[in-house]
């Protein structure tokens, strides 16, 4: 800890009168107005946002929207440029035995790898100065304890994953942190996380999960943070977010560009987002399909599917975080308020 942070964090003064409060149950991480820059590079652009104890919290965005720096700065690991994030109202680097309050995985692959499981674990106890018991405890709660004598170098993904969970939580933190705990795992693997990640939770644990592709975390989390270059996009219960799923008419068209423009000139209808599919369809938010195929007529263009739908999860979150220039108006707009 430098001479900075000791004079200019809250709480200081209790410190010197012996009540230093510590995380308790229901700690919460609160990142206020976070902002990293490496050189030209912004990685974190004035993030603000809460996570809540007692259910999993998604992080979301896709590569290089800012997620790992975030959470390397939860962590005390990199300074902010600007902007505070705490735990239970603390800077990591304030809390007095960080593993006992924070438990993180960042690197699933940061093993020896001629260490056994059990030795990797009672490594780690020993200096984050915990008991030996845990080492024991956890291999048994994370499914591993027929595997600790094997070197780690022949342990499976899933397995290493099961490893590097029990390495953050032999401190019993009350705060979990996951970088993309679910890359690499197949279904299974997944399910298994699933059901951990909700019991941690349910313990009245706060669990932040970072990952690029919704779908991985769409069954586990209860709620999101989704960021696009290192900016709040949206934040709050999935189920919310899920319940303002646009309604889009997808539209194939081999006049599609055409009809993109039409469809955009906003001058024969109400105002609609249109957005360019890889495959070239149209998804079209704003317009009835009869008024899409009223204007395709009208204007002598083919349409080829017209089909109504809500547009999926996984698409909203690609709309919301693109990088491209057709992002829709409605996502700038709700970027705008987010912020
Ligand atoms: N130490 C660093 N020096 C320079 N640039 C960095 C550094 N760390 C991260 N960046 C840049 O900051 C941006 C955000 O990176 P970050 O790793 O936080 O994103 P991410 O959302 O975690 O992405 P991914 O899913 O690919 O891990 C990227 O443009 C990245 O290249």
């Amino acid at each position: 800890m430098n001479e900075n942070t000791l004079h200019d964090r809250p709480g200081a003064a209790t410190e010197e009168t012996g009540t230093r409060p510590v995380a308790g149950p229901g700690t919460r991480i609160e990142v206020t107005g976070l902002t990293k820059r490496f050189g030209e590079v912004t990685a974190v652009d004035g993030l603000s946002f809460a996570v809540e104890p007692g259910v999993v919290t998604g992080f979301l965005g896709p590569n290089g929207a800012g997620k790992t720096t975030t959470m390397r700065m939860i962590l005390g690991l990199v300074t902010p440029t600007e902007g505070t994030a705490t735990v239970g109202g603390r800077r990591y680097t304030e809390l007095d035995r960080p593993s006992d309050v924070v438990g993180a995985v960042l690197d699933t692959s940061a093993f020896h790898p001629n260490h056994s499981a059990r030795d990797h674990l009672r490594i780690y106890c020993a200096m984050g100065g915990h008991p030996d018991s845990r080492v024991d405890e956890l291999l048994t709660r994370l499914g591993i304890a027929e595997h600790a004598h094997r070197r780690t170098r022949t342990f499976s993904t899933g397995m290493k994953q099961r490893l590097s969970l029990a390495t953050a939580l032999l401190g019993d933190p009350r705060v979990l942190l996951l970088d993309e705990p679910s890359n690499g795992l197949d279904p299974e693997g997944i399910a298994w996380l699933r059901t951990f990640l909700r019991e941690l939770a349910a313990e009245g644990r706060t669990v932040l999960v970072s990952s690029h592709v919704l779908s991985e975390v769409q069954q586990i989390v209860d709620d999101i943070v989704m960021i696009r270059r290192g900016r709040l996009v949206a934040a709050g219960p999935l189920a919310d977010i899920e319940r303002y799923r646009p309604a889009t008419v997808l539209v194939r068209s081999p006049d599609a560009e055409r009809l993109r423009t039409l469809i955009l000139d906003g001058t024969r209808g109400p105002a609609a987002e249109v957005v360019t599919a890889d495959d070239g369809s149209l998804r079209v938010r704003g317009l009835t399909a009869a008024e899409i195929a009223d204007l395709a007529s009208a204007a002598g263009l083919r349409v080829h599917e017209l089909s109504a739908g809500s547009t999926s999860l996984e698409q909203l979150f690609l709309d919301l975080t693109q990088d491209s220039t057709e992002q829709p108006e409605q996502n700038r707009r709700d970027e705008g308020e987010a912020r």
